[in-house]
Formats: C-alpha cells, structure tokens, sequence
C-alpha cells in the first residue's frame, strides 16, 4: 500500500518534469526486475552429474582406483599416509560389518585384505571419507601419466568464465576429495578450470545430505548462506542446503537420476549453466 501511493506521488513528478508514463512505467519494470534477482556472492558446485557425467565417474574414475588399489597399497604401504588411511578404514562401521561377512577368520590386516575391503566401497558407493582420500591418491597417479582427464560438460568453463568476471565465486562441494576436485579441474578435457574455484569442500565438512554441511559452508567462505546458490543433481542435497537457506537448482544433465513429481515441483530444474551465465554479484 505504502509502496503504491509512493510509486504514483513518483509518476506524477515523473510527469511533471516531462518524462512520459511509458518511460516512467519502463524504468520502474527493471528496477523491481532488477530488485527481484537473487542476491548473490558464491556459486557452489556438485561435481558427479553437475559439472562432471555420472558415467564419468563410475565407468573410469571407479574401474581405475579399483584397478590400481592393490598396486598403489602395495607401493605405499609403509608410508604414514598409507598408514593414516588404512587406520581410518578398519574404524568405519562399514569395515566391521563387510569383516564379519568373510568366511575368513584371518586377523592380520594386509594390503589384499585392504584391497578388497575398498573394491567393496567403491562398488556400493559409499561417500566414507578415507576411501575418497585414498581414491584421490590413486587417481593422482593416473592423471599425471595422461591416462585420465577430467571430464566436464561443455557449458562448465563458459559458465566459471562468466561467474569470475561478474565477480562471483566459484567454489566447488563433491564427495570426492579436495585432491581429487583439483585433479578433475586441473586436467580436465577443457584445460585447467581451477585457476576459477577459489575454494573446496569435501566430506571433512560434513556429509552431502545433511544440513550442518552446507552451515558450515557458508561460515567458511563468510557470507550469509542466503547469498550462496548451489547447483547439485541430488534432491537430498539440494533439501539440506536450502534447509541451511542457501539457494538451489537442480541439475537434469543426460544420465541424471529421475525426480519425483514432488522434488520437480519443489525445485527449479536446470539442463545446464547456459541460463546461469548473466547471474551478478549482489
Ligand atoms: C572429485 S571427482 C570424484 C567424485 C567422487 O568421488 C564422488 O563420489 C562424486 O561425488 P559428488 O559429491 O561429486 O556427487
Ligand atoms: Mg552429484
């Protein structure tokens, strides 16, 4: 009510200085246009099935650690990183539970043992945040040797461009590890996208599904949560940001999972960053 009467005390000085209404009415169309675009400061990014094809990473980056796992424990397994990593899987609740389904009573923990333990891991999918360290490390290898290059869509280093020069930032929050988000961006099919992300998150945070996550998130990067939209593919992650006041897309790249009708209607759905690209820093 207050904002109408102002609006045409406005028009009528409009008038009276001699600018016609239809200006006035044009001018006053991108201005409340202008005030409905969201504020924003940082663009976070998924990775697997945002930026990158979900094919991508359980049909090459998976294959390759489970291939290489038993070689790399056996080279490295008296370092302190190995160490560190093979201690933090026997105390996931995971490595009691897969033990107790061996036939085996063998108590020693030894690198085929180990082996199997992350085939198992990788084959169920499972975000545990030692198996994404060690994944990391072994995809290290495969990147320098040229046998890897990281994929992305093709819309990715536009849409990074765009952000970085509108003065956003770009920071990235995947499961995978921090390593292993700058070796995908560092080597990937378009070059090196890295010198855009100005930060990392990975499961050190927290886990994707959970609200505190992405808290978190936005004390690190130190903007309110509301000035930070995150694109994902998974509904579950895109409901613990916005629970967190974040805002989000949903991303329906080709091999994406199916939404419910639900999810479709609760969330704006995206194909690419193509229409991302004009988003500003506010
Ligand atoms: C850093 S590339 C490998 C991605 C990965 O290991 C993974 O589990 C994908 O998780 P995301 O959170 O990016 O969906
Ligand atoms: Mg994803």
């Amino acid at each position: 009510m207050r904002c109408s009467m102002i609006t045409v005390v406005v028009a009528a000085a409009a008038v009276a200085a001699g600018i016609d209404l239809l200006t006035f009415h044009f001018v006053l169309f991108k201005s409340t246009m202008t005030a409905a675009q969201p504020s924003l400061n940082v663009v976070l990014v998924d990775i697997e099935g945002t930026t990158t094809s979900i094919s991508f990473v359980h049909d090459v980056l998976f294959p390759y650690a489970k291939e290489n796992v038993q070689q790399y424990l056996q080279e490295t397994w008296n370092s302190d990183a190995t160490k560190d990593i093979v201690q933090d899987l026997q105390q996931t609740p995971q490595f009691a539970e897969w033990r107790s389904t061996l036939n085996s009573s063998m108590d020693t923990i030894d690198e085929p043992l180990i082996t199997d333990f992350v085939r198992y891991l990788i084959d169920k999918d499972l975000k545990v945040t030692p198996l994404k360290t060690l994944q990391g490390l072994i995809w290290a290898r495969g990147y320098a040797a040229g046998q890897l290059k990281g994929h992305v869509y093709e819309d990715v280093p536009a849409a990074f461009e765009a952000w970085r020069n509108a003065g956003l930032r770009v920071a990235v929050y995947s499961s995978g590890s921090v390593a292993a988000q700058k070796l995908i961006f560092h080597h990937s099919i378009a070059g090196d996208l890295l010198r855009h992300i100005s930060a990392h998150f990975d499961t050190h945070v927290g886990h994707k599904q959970q609200t505190e996550s992405y808290t978190k998130i936005a004390e690190a990067l130190q903007v309110p949560p509301e000035k930070v939209i995150f694109l994902t593919d998974v509904a579950g992650e895109a409901d613990a940001a916005r629970a967190a006041g974040m805002q989000t897309r949903i991303l329906q790249r080709p091999g994406n999972a199916a939404l419910s009708e639900d999810q479709k209607s609760t969330y704006q759905l995206i194909e690419d960053f193509t229409s991302l690209q004009t988003l500003q820093l506010s």
